[in-house]
């Protein structure tokens, strides 16, 4: 009589620490080596601890590029846990034959609530205004303590419609009485344009009409450095601008510049070039909102991105399906 040979479960990597209700859905899976101290693995270390694993689950600022691909062969799947994914060499991983994933929908609604809380908090210069408050500078009311810019009912200018965008226009529009103007790559079709209350203009309008302007677009190389010196001198002298994005798709030299010249008036940064490391210039202006990356961070809405990219995993390794694929390579690695 033949004895079947338990077939070997799939190795796969969590390369960051995740929750451990996540950790142990995959553990029923597959042999999961995880990174439970969270520790700052460079590139070489990661391609080390791939060697043998079959898929990966990862963050936005581990790369999975050419050399990866090459140095870790039986990869077969790397499940990001965020919605963007210029960390990923597309191109690369399509030859290479490897599926990428990111975590698109389960974030949409709680960052779009986080780019309303800077536009809100850079405008009515809440933090500033509580610097003040802690370092006892408040002693007595003036007519025009912190008077900051006014938000409902001005011109919201969106750079990048996709659907964080579109939840900010709505959220403009409906919530904050707002006229909303956007650009972006493509027009978005009528029906969608109507939902957000959204008007298409190009580029230059959207900077020269805009009161308050939110960029949520997608870095990628020819998206960089889109606000740059020339770019802020078309806004208005009392314009707000909110960074949801990436860094790199503003220069932050510039910006800073612009701030401390009051060339507009305040700005709410949520990312920045090179982050963790902040432009020094940003950090010495006071009208400028600063938060470490945590836009999509709520806890309900960080447990659905890894469990999404966990659920790409399990039904990629076991069954061949993808369920939020950024790529589809023509012959996928077996
Ligand atoms: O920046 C965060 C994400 O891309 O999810």
């Amino acid at each position: 009589m033949d004895i079947p040979t338990p077939t070997a479960r799939a190795a796969v990597l969590v390369a960051r620490r995740i929750f451990p209700e996540t950790l142990a859905r995959l553990r029923q899976h597959f042999d999961v080596d995880s990174n439970d101290a969270d520790e700052d693995w460079g590139q070489e270390e990661l391609i080390r601890r791939l060697q043998g694993k079959t898929g990966v689950l990862l963050t936005g600022t581990q790369r999975v590029d050419a050399a990866l691909l090459t140095a870790c062969p039986r990869l077969r799947i790397a499940a990001n846990m965020t919605v963007g994914y210029n960390n990923f060499d597309v191109a690369a991983m399509d030859a290479a034959g490897v599926v990428g994933t990111n975590t698109p929908d389960v974030l949409t609604e709680t960052t779009a609530d986080f780019g309303m809380a800077l536009l809100l908090a850079a405008a009515r210069r809440v933090t500033e205004a509580e610097r003040f408050l802690r370092a006892g500078q408040w002693t007595r009311w003036t007519v025009d303590l912190m008077a900051g810019a006014e938000v409902h009912g001005t011109t919201l200018g969106i750079l990048g419609m996709g659907r964080i965008g579109q939840a900010i226009a709505r959220r403009g529009a409906h919530g904050f009485g707002m006229r909303v103007l956007y650009h972006n790559r493509r027009r978005l079709d009528a029906a969608t344009e109507q939902a957000c209350r959204a008007t298409y203009v190009d580029k230059a309008t959207l900077l020269r009409e805009a009161d308050h302007l939110m960029l949520v677009l997608p870095y990628t190389p020819e998206n960089h450095h889109t606000i740059g010196a020339a770019d802020l001198a078309l806004m208005k002298p009392t314009a707000v601008l909110v960074n949801l994005a990436r860094g790199g798709i503003v220069d932050d030299a510039a910006l800073a510049e612009a701030l401390r010249q009051r060339r507009i008036a305040a700005a709410g940064l949520d990312v920045f070039e090179g982050e963790p490391h902040v432009h020094p210039g940003l950090l010495q202006v006071p009208n400028v909102v600063l938060t470490p990356h945590i836009a999509s961070a709520t806890l309900r809405t960080r447990r659905a991105m890894a469990d999404l990219a966990a659920d790409n995993l399990i039904a990629y390794l076991t069954e061949g399906r993808v369920l939020t694929p950024v790529n589809r390579p023509p012959q996928p690695r077996t």
